[in-house]
């Protein structure tokens, strides 16, 4: 279990984190999310002993960071953001010399390599030279780096930042068949990320908290969720759309001539709207379900808090 408490860090007169606290559990998969320069990597940073705090406490499983510094980082797992590794080395020379620096006994090695080389599939390119590698495959290097001591917590820095979408695809499954039995955040600032594997979010802003539970809730944060859009070949009569029981509103764009038809918190529409169309012939094209506009919410949730000043 990983325990934060009041976690401040300070640059100068900058808090770059202020007062941070959560709690995560084995089987959390949190998507660690913020806008640049929300303090993502600083807090990262901390929770794996690699800069120290101005205040607060990092414990996990019991174990104060600043006290037991060593056998916490046995513990964790860090991929650093832009996974830097030694570009001279081959993949195998690396993977070698994390071994050692982590003080796997030498007659484990080779097993940890081959075990953490067939995990992240990195099979094809062993004797490559790092430097050489595509993207994607530099990343699967810095996870298996991370992986090598066989941590319980594994902590990813923007996995999947600057990869093209097949790259981004498999490291995502990567981390979906990890996280089975470990604690993972990872730290992002994209927000499709958050719902393909974690099955929690914490946003931050500004070094501060601004959301802490699950992508579903952040999803019904959205106006968008669980609304319908419909689109109609030509113009018709929809006045009656807002008359439906669960119907809180709708947007008509007459430039596309898409119709979207928001719910009441909590109702499903679909089966009333669907009915509507039907009985009154709507030339309706197709009809799309909406999941929920993330962006907006992100903006939202993260747009910076007003003073009282501004608010008056
Ligand atoms: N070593 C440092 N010295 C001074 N300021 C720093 C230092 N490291 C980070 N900062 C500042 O602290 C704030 C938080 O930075 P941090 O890198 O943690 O943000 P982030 O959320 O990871 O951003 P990004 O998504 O851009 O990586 C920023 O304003 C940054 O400029």
């Amino acid at each position: 279990m990983i325990l934060v408490e009041n976690l401040t860090r300070n640059f100068g007169h900058h808090k770059a984190v202020n007062n941070l606290s959560f709690e995560i559990k084995l089987g959390e998969v949190v998507g660690f999310l913020g806008p640049n320069g929300a303090g993502k990597s600083t807090t990262m940073k901390m929770i794996t002993g690699f800069l120290p705090m101005t205040s607060g406490k990092v414990s996990i499983d019991g174990l104060d960071i600043g006290k037991n510094a060593l056998q916490v980082k046995q513990k964790v797992g860090y991929l650093p953001e832009g996974a830097p590794a030694y570009p001279d080395m081959t993949v195998y020379q690396f993977l070698r010399f994390i071994a050692e620096a982590r003080k796997i006994p030498s007659k484990e090695q080779d097993l940890a390599i081959n075990r953490v080389v067939e995990k992240v599939a990195l099979e094809t390119v062993l004797n490559r030279q790092i430097d050489n590698l595509s993207k994607g495959f530099k990343r699967r290097v810095g996870i298996a780096q991370a992986l090598i001591h066989d941590p319980d917590i594994l902590i990813l820095d923007e996995p999947t930042d600057g990869l093209d979408p097949n790259q981004k695809h498999q490291v995502r499954c990567l981390i979906e068949d990890l996280a089975e039995n470990k604690i993972v955040i990872v730290s992002t600032h994209i927000l499709e990320e958050v719902t393909a594997v974690c099955n929690r979010v914490i946003i931050i802003a500004d070094g501060e908290k601004r959301f802490d539970d699950s992508p579903l809730a952040l999803q019904q944060r959205s106006k968008y969720h669980n609304a319908i859009t419909i689109k109609l070949s030509y113009m018709a009569d929809i006045s009656g759309i807002l008359e439906l029981s669960g119907v809180a509103d709708l947007k008509h764009d007459k430039g596309t001539n898409r119709v979207t038809i928001f719910p009441e918190t909590g109702q499903d529409i679909t089966a009333v709207v669907q009915q509507y169309i039907q009985s009154n012939q709507l030339p309706v094209d197709m009809v799309f379900p909406e999941q929920g506009r993330l962006d907006d919410v992100f903006r939202e949730i993260t747009s910076p808090k007003l003073t009282t000043e501004e608010v008056v």
